[in-house]
């Protein structure tokens, strides 16, 4: 028999009733630190020098597009893999690197995968009982309940993983980890699996269950929006290396180069030209001070466009108008602009195709950088 995916009746019809907040137990958080992290398979560089510090408690969100070094940086700290070169040190003392190996094992890490990775032949309460090897059978029952009872599904105890929907599922893999009381947790997409409306309620009562654990937490992710939800600080990877980290309104405003500002956001990128500080392009004249004279990329939000009457701020023409519930996504045909601007508008009472409109650019929602950072 197969589990029930996320998304099955019982998830759609029923949100998860959680248990009482409070009362997942705590961690001692331990501090996480890689140091000039390489990890090479044949030629090919999948971890090229990462350096980073988790501090205890925190809760780090590992982002980038797939396949550039998230899940193999987790596998380094999990001591699943040792690293071609570098370090990796819990509370300062070398776990993975030249003097040392620590085993697994002995880390005192939690491990959350994105498929829950449940044993089919353990019932719900054996599941979370695996962790718990250091604990007397009945230390680790209560250990076990007590979790399972924080996430909700303690009358699951005696079932079989098969027989619960995804999103429960994913709840026992999170009792499961948290039991033990990991100083560490390295969570890997573990909300992928859920369908939207479940993600979200999931997502925000496994924060505040984190935050009560008070465990070190990396969550792997390539969702821009959900390591927003989540962390304290982003950490957005590109092949292998970071790229910028930071917290989330940071990254999100000023983003380190194009590619930092594209993982965030879909914005309008215009050509342009800088000369004295400033940049020209179709739409307007902005403020350039970082940036030499020479060619360069104009990138506008779509929430950045407002529509005003024909006649006033730059001429435009209704291209198509989309109607996405909260805002409208609007089209505009801008002489001199290759492509059409999208426009995220709220309200945009009586704007047809083929209209004539003025559009105003709101400069806080304009970045510059230079064309060869594309
Ligand atoms: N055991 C391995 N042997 C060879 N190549 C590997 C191995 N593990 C990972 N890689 C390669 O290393 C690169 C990084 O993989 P990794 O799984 O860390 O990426 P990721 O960012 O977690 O991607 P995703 O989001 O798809 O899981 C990829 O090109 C992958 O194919």
């Amino acid at each position: 028999m197969t589990a029930k995916p996320a998304g099955s009746a019982r998830d759609l019809f029923r949100l998860p009733r959680w248990g009482q907040r409070g009362t997942a137990g705590a961690s001692i958080p331990a501090q996480l630190t890689f140091e000039n992290i390489v990890q090479a398979y044949g030629s090919q560089r999948a971890v090229d020098g990462v350096s980073l510090t988790v501090e205890p408690g925190e809760i780090v969100c590992l982002l980038g597009h797939s396949g550039c070094g998230k899940t193999t940086l987790l596998r380094v700290a999990a001591g699943v893999e040792a690293p071609t070169a570098g370090r990796v040190l819990m509370d300062g003392l070398e776990v993975s690197g030249p003097k040392a190996f620590v085993e697994p094992e002995k880390r005192g890490i939690g491990l959350m995968f994105q498929d829950y990775a449940l044993f089919p032949h353990m019932t719900i309460q054996q599941n979370v009982m695996f962790g718990l090897k250091d604990l007397s059978v009945s230390e680790a029952g209560i250990a076990a309940r007590r979790a399972l009872s924080r996430v909700g599904l303690e009358h699951y105890a005696n079932e079989y993983p098969h027989t619960l929907s995804g999103g429960e599922q994913q709840r026992v893999a999170l009792a499961r980890s948290i039991a033990p009381r990991p100083g560490v947790l390295l969570m890997d997409e573990p909300f992928s699996n859920l369908d939207r409306r479940m993600r979200d309620a999931i997502r925000d009562e496994t924060v505040a269950i984190l935050r009560e654990n008070g465990a070190t937490t990396i969550v792997v992710t390539h969702d821009p929006e959900e390591a927003m939800r989540i962390a304290d600080r982003i950490v957005l990877m590109r092949s292998g290396a970071i790229i910028q980290q930071g917290e989330s309104e940071e990254i999100y405003r000023r983003p380190a180069n194009l590619f930092a500002a594209r993982f965030f956001c879909d914005f309008n990128e215009i050509p342009g030209v800088v000369r004295n500080h400033q940049v020209s392009c179709p739409v307007g004249i902005f403020p350039a001070p970082h940036l030499e004279d020479g060619p360069a990329v104009v990138c506008v939000r779509p929430q950045g466009l407002k529509l005003k009457p024909a006649g006033f701020c730059l001429p435009g023409r209704v291209a198509s108008r989309r109607f996405l519930g909260e805002v409208d996504l609007v089209h505009i045909d801008v002489q001199g602009v290759d492509r059409p601007l999208q426009a995220r508008v709220h309200d945009p009472v009586g704007v047809k195709e083929g209209q004539d409109v003025g559009i105003e650019v709101d400069t806080k929602d304009v970045l510059v950088f230079a064309a060869s950072d594309a």
